[in-house]
């Protein structure tokens, strides 16, 4: 996704340096939306990783504030805004690196799983392309 290094602060937050590169490019000389989307999963996704917690993303909601540029330097952070149980509400801000803009900024709700969680989806997907009720 274009991640060149990350730090971890003392408070926990994510800190990313990234890059968008053309093949990405969604419009003259700006990134697709899809690929900002991704970059928001990746990193706070990975901010449970460094947490030790497995999680998946189960809602993710993305403002583009300004258009991303593509191969600019970038900066990016991660950080765990709210636990309700295991729900996690975790933010997420790309920033133009010159400036410090603000482009684009993510809510994600991740939701904390054990390892069983993929070999249930793998079960679910048996059942379903077999055609039973689908029921997971
Ligand atoms: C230089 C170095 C760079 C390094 C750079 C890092 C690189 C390394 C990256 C590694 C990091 C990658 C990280 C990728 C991470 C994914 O890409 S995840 C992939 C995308 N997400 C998915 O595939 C998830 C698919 N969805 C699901 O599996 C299920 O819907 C979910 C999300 C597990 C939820 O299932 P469920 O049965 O509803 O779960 P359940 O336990 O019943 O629900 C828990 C609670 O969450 C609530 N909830 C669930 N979904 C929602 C929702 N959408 N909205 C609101 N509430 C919800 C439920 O209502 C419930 O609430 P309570 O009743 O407890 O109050």
């Amino acid at each position: 996704m274009g991640m060149e290094e990350e730090t971890l602060a003392a408070d926990g937050s994510a800190h990313y340096r990234l890059r968008c590169g053309p093949e990405h490019e969604g419009g003259p000389g700006v990134a697709h939306g899809g690929w900002i989307s991704g970059v928001f999963v990746e990193i706070v996704g990975h901010l449970a990783v460094q947490m030790e917690q497995l999680a998946v993303t189960g809602a993710l909601s993305v403002t583009y504030r300004k258009p991303v540029p593509i191969n600019r330097p970038l900066t990016a952070r991660a950080w765990l805004a709210g636990k309700d149980g295991g729900k996690w509400t975790v933010e997420g801000s790309i920033h133009l690196a010159s400036s410090g803009t603000e482009l684009a900024h993510a809510t994600a709700l991740l939701v904390e799983r054990e390892m069983s969680h993929y070999t249930r989806a793998r079960e679910w997907l048996g059942r379903e392309e077999a055609g039973s009720d689908g029921t997971a």
